[in-house]
């Protein structure tokens, strides 16, 4: 495993994280500063719920992805050709401002010996996604991580979304997709490989 890609392990959990107590006390705090009183009834509970779904959309950083590429197989039945993942669905938030980024990933690589069980493809997306992000830069961590992790000859990653602060505040652009995408090895060095990709890609498109 290269530099790179541990820098996108598990990261680091350092003794100085805030406890829960202080993450609710802020979350109280941001509710006075909406204007809100945290004291009313029904927000009493609100901050221990925000610090829960924090834990479990932010989770990707208490999980290392190459954990999830670890058992591999033998090719299937001489099987070494383009497998594709499409339409692995995610939800992220962007690191600028701390709103959703929904979208979805497709995956595509060229074994070289052995292949990953089809989940974990998506278990790397929802680990990356489970953090604060750019498109770009969780484009990329997809590509590296697969690519380093697995070793196969290339990966193709594209990634469509809609980033929710560009639809809920500032230019509210509704409707407006962001489209990324990466290639490592043969993906990158053959024209020819990377066309085959998208035309599978669009092969397989539901209408
Ligand atoms: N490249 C990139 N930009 C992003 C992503 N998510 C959000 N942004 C942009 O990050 C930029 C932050 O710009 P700033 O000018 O610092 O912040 P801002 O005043 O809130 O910007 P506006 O959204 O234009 O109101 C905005 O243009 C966002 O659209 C992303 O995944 N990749
Ligand atoms: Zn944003």
């Amino acid at each position: 495993m290269d530099a790179i890609v541990k820098s996108f392990a598990k990261s680091v959990m350092t003794a100085d994280r805030p406890s829960q107590a202080e993450a609710e006390d802020a979350v109280r705090t941001l509710l006075r500063w909406i204007g809100e009183n945290p004291d009313r009834e029904g927000l009493l509970d609100t901050p221990q719920r925000v610090a829960k779904a924090y834990r479990e959309m932010f989770s990707g950083y208490e999980r290392d992805p190459a954990d999830e590429l670890g058992r591999t197989f033998e090719e299937v039945a001489g099987f070494d050709d383009m497998v594709i993942e499409r339409d692995v669905y995610f939800h992220s938030h962007c690191e600028h401002h701390m709103v959703p980024i929904i979208g979805k990933a497709h995956i595509g690589y060229l074994p070289d010996g052995r292949v990953v069980g089809l989940s974990k493809l998506a278990r790397v997306v929802d680990i990356f996604a489970q953090r604060l992000q750019t498109q770009e830069a969780m484009t990329a961590q997809i590509a590296s991580t697969i690519q380093d992790i697995l070793n196969p000859r290339g990966v193709a990653v594209i990634v469509e979304a809609e980033h929710m602060c560009m639809a809920m505040r500032g230019i509210r652009k509704q409707g407006a997709t962001t489209l990324t995408s990466t290639f490592t090895g043969i993906f990158k060095d053959s024209p020819d490989e990377q066309a085959r990709f998208f035309t599978l890609l669009r092969a397989g498109a539901r209408a």
